[in-house]
């Protein structure tokens, strides 16, 4: 196969993970017979710096031609102005919107030896997978916002949340039909008991599900509650759906069930079958940030990205045998020990970002890592 991939190396640790995810890539390239032809363009800070805008015309353009786009991070202290009128952020959320990516993947499976280095106790850990899917381009990100003056002569802000019932049954509709190939369990997020857009997702999920997954259980579950039961009974969790401000801040906590915020891949989907080859043009990325407190210093951990790269194989490339190498070659590289210090045990050696991204790569180009984990 031929696939363009551009790749959006972005801001902090972006260029360093993805460097990383690029390398792995080429690696599948090399041990199935591909060819990935790689485009690197701007995004984020570093598209501010040079551009004056977070999304060049350019960057979106080159985006739009390929099959898929692998993306590291944007922002940092650097661009950090709150009053700044552009702003790195802008840079990914416009390219989300752009691109029509509704539905973003965020799945949490565990390694065994990173049970054992997590701050969670091992059997509240045991038998974890789930899958996360969160709204991408609605709600509270995407309405209206902005100032004002109140009557006392201060300040006033605001951020408007709007979702439509369209908007909350493509993506019910994506995360059911998940499910249905996994354990038959969605749990739908919310805030019902304050918010009408939390009212207006509970029943159209309801509607929906009674209607076209009778088979798959559907339970609700109030935002702050998941919250808690994430951490103390996450294997009961299967498949669960929310909104974007819910599904963000559930997947940086959940990302510590992996044991890193490093661990977690993430893949942004539109609506199936737009790109001729019968897959999804998706966008895919760590689901953690810059990380300026690391950055430019090689440890950070590059399995996120790989991770991604499996996923994009997946979605967007249909390469199922080259996904599945990838992350059987994660595994065996974890197994190995080679590992950053992010999920390293006390004592025990941390490897270098390089490190970890040559181990995956090496792994993928021996016979074994096409086999089952
Ligand atoms: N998708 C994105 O581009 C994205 C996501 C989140 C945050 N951000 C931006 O990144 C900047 C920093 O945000 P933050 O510090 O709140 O979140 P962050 O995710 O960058 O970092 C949170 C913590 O996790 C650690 N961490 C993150 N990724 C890691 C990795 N691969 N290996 C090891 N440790 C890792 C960091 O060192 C830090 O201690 C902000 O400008 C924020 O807006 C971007
Ligand atoms: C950087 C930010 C806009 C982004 C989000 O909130 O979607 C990030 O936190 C993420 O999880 O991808
Ligand atoms: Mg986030």
């Amino acid at each position: 196969m031929h696939a363009v991939i551009t790749a959006l190396p972005g801001d902090g640790i972006g260029p360093e993970v993805v460097a990383e995810g690029m390398r792995v890539l080429r690696a599948v390239g090399t041990r199935f017979g591909h060819t990935f032809e790689i485009r690197e363009a701007l995004i984020g800070g570093c598209a501010i710096d040079a551009t004056g805008t977070a999304l060049p015309d350019e960057t979106l353009h080159l985006c739009r031609e390929s099959d898929a786009v692998l993306l590291g991070a944007v922002g940092g202290p650097k661009w950090d102005n709150p009053e700044a009128p552009v702003r790195p952020e802008q840079g990914l959320l416009g390219i989300r919107k752009a691109l029509g990516l509704f539905a973003n993947l965020r799945p949490v499976t565990l390694h065994p030896r990173l049970i054992a280095a997590s701050p969670l106790r091992p059997e509240r850990l045991q038998g974890v997978d789930l899958l996360v899917v969160r709204e991408l381009t609605g709600g509270i990100y995407f309405g209206e916002k902005g100032r004002d003056t109140t009557m006392d002569g201060g300040e006033s802000a605001y951020d408007e949340c709007v979702y439509t019932s369209a908007e909350i049954e493509r993506i019910v509709r994506v995360a059911a039909t998940l499910a249905r190939n996994r354990r038959k369990k969605l749990t739908s997020v919310d805030k019902a008991n304050v918010l009408e857009t939390s009212r207006l997702w509970r029943s159209v999920t309801t509607r929906l599900m009674r209607a076209e997954f009778p088979d798959v259980q559907i339970e609700h579950m109030l935002v702050d509650a998941c919250a808690m039961h994430l951490i103390r009974r996450p294997m009961d969790f299967d498949v669960i759906v929310t909104e974007n401000m819910f599904g963000d801040i559930l997947t940086d906590e959940a990302s510590m069930l992996a044991g890193s915020m490093g661990m977690l891949p993430s893949a942004s989907l539109g609506a199936p079958g737009n790109n001729g080859r019968g897959t999804q043009m998706g966008l895919y990325e760590p689901i953690h940030g810059s990380a300026p407190d690391i950055a430019g210093k090689g440890i950070a951990n590059p399995l996120a990205t790989i991770l991604s790269v499996a996923l994009l194989l997946r979605h967007s490339l249909g390469l199922e045998d080259e996904a599945r190498a990838v992350e059987t070659a994660v595994w065996r590289t974890l197994e190995e020990g080679i590992i950053t210090g992010d999920i390293a045990m006390p004592g025990e050696r941390s490897a270098t970002t390089t490190e970890v991204g040559a181990a995956v790569a090496a792994w993928i180009e021996r016979e074994e890592a096409r086999s089952e984990r």
